[in-house]
Formats: C-alpha cells, sequence, structure tokens
C-alpha cells in the first residue's frame, strides 16, 4: 500500500485538534493556556543529562489520590490492567493479521477488562483541572518546590492523568481478544478528551505517555540508565515489554549530552566560533553512537516474536489502521469517528532534533508530511523547541550553510561524522522494524504509527545519506 494513498482519510491530522477545540466543555477553558504554558510544563527543561525526559521524574500515581477515594479507584484500576487483560484472554496476537486469516472472532466482545473499565465512577477530571489551576496561579508558579510539597496539584499531575487514561483507553480498545469496540464509553473519552486538551496533546497514546512519562529510578541518586530505571505502568506486563519501553528511555537519556547544545551550536554558526560548532558536531556523533549502543541491547530481553504478537497491539491507533477503518467515535465527545494515528518512536523528538541542527530536509512530501504530523504528537514545549531550531536555519544560525560556506576540513569531517552516524542509526533502526514486524506480517501492514513503514524508513535513511558534503 501507497503511503501516500494511507494519508488520504476523512480525519486528517488536524482532526483532533478540531474536535478537542469543540468539545473540550472545560470549565477552566480559559486557564487551557496557562496549563499548556512552555516554562512551566515538566517537559520545559532540555538537559544535557536527560534530553527531552521530563523534570522532575513522572510521577507515581495520582496525588488527588491522598483525598478523594474516586482518584484512587481510577489509579487502582490502572494498576490492574495487566491482571484484567490475562482474565480477559490478552490481546488479539498479531493486530489485523489473525483476523484476515479467519481465526478470530468476529464480534466485539465485552469481556471482564471491558466491564471493569465501564463501571468505574466519572473520573474527578474537574476537580484536577480547577485544582492545577489554582496551583498554577500561585506564587510557587506549579513546580515541585519544597514549598509545594508531594500533594500539590500541579502540571505534572496532568501529565499523569493523561498516561493514566490513555492507558485505560488503549487497554480498553486492544486488550481484550477479538475485534475492538467502534466507539469509546463516555466515561473515558470525556475525561480523556478534557485532560489531553489541557495540556494541549491529542486524546491517543503517545510516545510521551507511553515512554517519556512512564519510568522511574530504582536508586532516585543514580542515572536515568537501563539497570536503574523500570516501567511506572504496561499493558500486558512482562520483561519484553518493560524492556521494549526502557530501551526508548535510555535511548532518550543518552541523547540529551548532544540535543540540549543545539541551539548554541547554531548561535556559534552565526557568530563565527567554528570550535564551538565542532564541538557540537562532535557530541552529536558520540550521542548517535552511544545510542545505536543502546538500540542494539533490544533484543537482550525484548524477543522480536513476543513484541509482534504481544507487545505492539496495544499501541495502535485508529487512523491508517485496518481494524477500525472509521476511527473511532468518542462517546459523549462527538457523534462523529476521530481518526488518530498511535503511538511511534516517529513522535520522539530526538531525531526530529538532530534533522533540524544539521539542516536535513526530506524533500519527498510524503516523508516530510508524515514526519510533521508526528511532531502534533509531542509535548507542546518540545513543538516549540523543534519550531524554534527549524526558524534557526532560515537565517545564519544555519549550521549546514556554515560549515559549507567555512568550509575547512576540520568543520566537514565534523559535520559528516554526525551526518554519517544519523544514517547509521536509522539504518540500524530499520533492521529492527523488519525483523519486529514486517518478518512476521503475513499481509502488508502499517506500523502502530500508520505509515507504510518500511519504504518509508528506507526513504527516512537515504536522505539522511546524501547530506554528507563531498569533500
Ligand atoms: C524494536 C524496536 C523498534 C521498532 C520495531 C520500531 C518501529 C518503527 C516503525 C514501524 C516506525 C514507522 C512509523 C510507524 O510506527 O508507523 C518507526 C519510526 C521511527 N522510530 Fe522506531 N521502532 C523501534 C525502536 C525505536 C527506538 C528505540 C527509537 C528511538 C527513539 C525509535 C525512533 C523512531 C523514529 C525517530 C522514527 C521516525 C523515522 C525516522 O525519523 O527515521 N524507534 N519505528
Amino acid at each position: 500500500m501507497a503511503y501516500q494513498r494511507l494519508q488520504v482519510s476523512p480525519g486528517g491530522p488536524q482532526n483532533w485538534a478540531r474536535s478537542v477545540r469543540q468539545h473540550a466543555v472545560n470549565p477552566t477553558a480559559a486557564a487551557g493556556n496557562v496549563f499548556a504554558s512552555y516554562n512551566r510544563c515538566p517537559f520545559s527543561r532540555i538537559t544535557f543529562e536527560r534530553g527531552f525526559l521530563p523534570s522532575p521524574d513522572p510521577l507515581h500515581r495520582l496525588n488527588l489520590c491522598n483525598h478523594d477515594s474516586i482518584a484512587a479507584e481510577w489509579e487502582a484500576a490502572l494498576g490492574d490492567i495487566p491482571k484484567l487483560a490475562v482474565a480477559a484472554g490478552g490481546v488479539r496476537p498479531g493486530g489485523s493479521d489473525i483476523a484476515a486469516c479467519g481465526t478470530s472472532t468476529t464480534a466485539t466482545s465485552r469481556g471482564v477488562l471491558r466491564r471493569t473499565l465501564e463501571a468505574l465512577p466519572p473520573f474527578p477530571v474537574g476537580k484536577l483541572l480547577s485544582d492545577a489551576a489554582t496551583t498554577l496561579a500561585s506564587p510557587t508558579g506549579g513546580l515541585a518546590t519544597a514549598a509545594a510539597e508531594h500533594d500539590s496539584t500541579t502540571l505534572e499531575e496532568l501529565w499523569r492523568a493523561y498516561l493514566l487514561l490513555s492507558f485505560l483507553a488503549h487497554a480498553y480498545m486492544w486488550c481484550e481478544p477479538g475485534p475492538p469496540p467502534s466507539i469509546l464509553p463516555a466515561v473515558l473519552a470525556v475525561p480523556w478528551v478534557r485532560i489531553a486538551a489541557a495540556i494541549d496533546m491529542p486524546p491517543i497514546l503517545t510516545y510521551a505517555s507511553y515512554n517519556l512519562c512512564n519510568w522511574r529510578r530504582l536508586d532516585a541518586a543514580g542515572p536515568v540508565r537501563l539497570g536503574n530505571i523500570v516501567c511506572l505502568q504496561n499493558f500486558l506486563g512482562g520483561t519484553d515489554e518493560e524492556w521494549f519501553r526502557l530501551v526508548h528511555v535510555d535511548i532518550e537519556a543518552r541523547a540529551g549530552q548532544a540535543v540540549a547544545g543545539l541551539e548554541a551550536m547554531q548561535r556559534a554558526a552565526a557568530e563565527g566560533d567554528s570550535d564551538a560548532v565542532v564541538a557540537g558536531l562532535i557530541s552529536i556523533a558520540e550521542a548517535l553512537r552511544d545510542m545505536q549502543a543502546t538500540l542494539a541491547r533490544m533484543g537482550e530481553k525484548c524477543d522480536p516474536y513476543i513484541y509482534y504478537q504481544r507487545v505492539r497491539t496495544p499501541m495502535s491507533g485508529w487512523r491508517n489502521n485496518p481494524d477500525l477503518p472509521q476511527g473511532l467515535v468518542y462517546e459523549g465527545v462527538s457523534t462523529e469517528p476521530m481518526q488518530l494515528y498511535g503511538e511511534t518512536g516517529a513522535q520522539s523528538s530526538v531525531v526530529h532534533a538532530f534533522d533540524a541542527g544539521l539542516g536535513i530536509q526530506h524533500d519527498q512530501v510524503w516523508l516530510r508530511d508524515y514526519l510533521d504530523t508526528m511532531v502534533l504528537h509531542m509535548p507542546p514545549a518540545h513543538r516549540a523547541f523543534l519550531r524554534r531550531l527549524a526558524t534557526a536555519n532560515s537565517g545564519p544560525t544555519n549550521v549546514r550553510s556554515y560549515v559549507q560556506r567555512v568550509a575547512t576540513a576540520e568543520l566537514r569531517d565534523a559535520y559528516n561524522a554526525a551526518v554519517e552516524e544519523l544514517e547509521r542509526f536509522r539504518s540500524q533502526h530499520r533492521a529492527f522494524a523488519h525483523s519486529y514486524i514486517a518478518k512476521w506480517a503475513r499481509k502488508e501492514t502499517t506500523g502502530t504509527g500508520g505509515s507504510d513503514f518500511m519504504p518509508a524508513l528506507t526513504g527516512y535513511k537515504d536522505t539522511t545519506s546524501r547530506h554528507v558534503l563531498p569533500q
């Protein structure tokens, strides 16, 4: 299936934004902009130590649970997902492939998982939003300071609520056997849309909720590295799912050494500081080598067959997904189905940031459009960061142009080494997409992010290598 054809859908990439605007009946709607404000959210600081991962570390549970029994009930349901999924019969292996082979059931079933989630009391969304608005108006500004202490309701709390509702909704959709339902019940849909709107995110499982907000350190003083991190939340659970996610978190942290210096590198280009530009380029190459070393460890504890059969399905969305060709109706929000891409590494800001820093342009429209759409699934602070990097490319801060103009061997070699490492990462990653997905698919399949992924990943890799500068 050609990716270009996949692009044509009634939903459109802005469908979620439009629906959210129309239906977010948020009593604190005026405060919506406050919640999405860049300098107060846990994603606003992009650091050398942890890159795009949030600071402080993600919340383990809603603080509201301390004095709200209904919030505690929702957290308990979240913790029970792996158990409920097993009791209900587990995910449908391999997504729509099995349906194509005629071995799945035809009608959507309502097993114990779906029945349990439907019976939850209304999520305390109004309380969370009004508490957050109050805290943000306070002198501490919503940051987790000593004064705010652990029980303060902050933006972190809204991101935790986003994770909670995203996992519960995707468990409802995908963690029972048989075809998925075409309607998400209001008990899940309404609070999910409202919380997502408040933090300016789409109501779908994103890389931010699946990976960025989903880890804790075993030794709180130790590094964010494999061996010292575990997941906060799983769908089915088990080593393979946990490891798949933790490899992403480790990669995000390792990228920090380079992404946090990208804007400084661009400024150095404008100031003609060649040594600083070379240093920035070397740090990109080093970060990419570290990222490859971590990605190479994926197979240690995440088996390709288990990944394909069990880990992958719950990440799926409802756009370009043959299981839900019309999309999904969010009951209580709209009677029109929404079409949204599922979770994918393409929503990580790291590779987008390196593309921007190195001036790599994906000229083919279908490749560029897909990455642009993935940016809409990132935290607002990261979108703003990528916009700044892209804007800088139109002036003297463009690093690639600077390297071409000054043309010393040292600059060119450092630039080419960074581009070559990015191409190696993409090439290695493409091989993983083949051995973890394409190899097992019995018919053409799309990524959980909805792309025709093998041609797309080849395209991104080839475009990258074409940016190596001639000697
Ligand atoms: C077994 C491991 C992995 C598999 C099977 C896999 C699969 C995929 C697939 C299928 C896509 C196409 C988009 C879609 O979902 O439709 C994709 C895109 C992407 N993934 Fe992964 N992925 C894996 C690990 C990772 C990791 C660890 C990262 C690191 C952050 C990552 C970053 C990306 C990026 C940046 C893209 C966009 C394409 C590009 O810019 O080259 N992936 N991945």
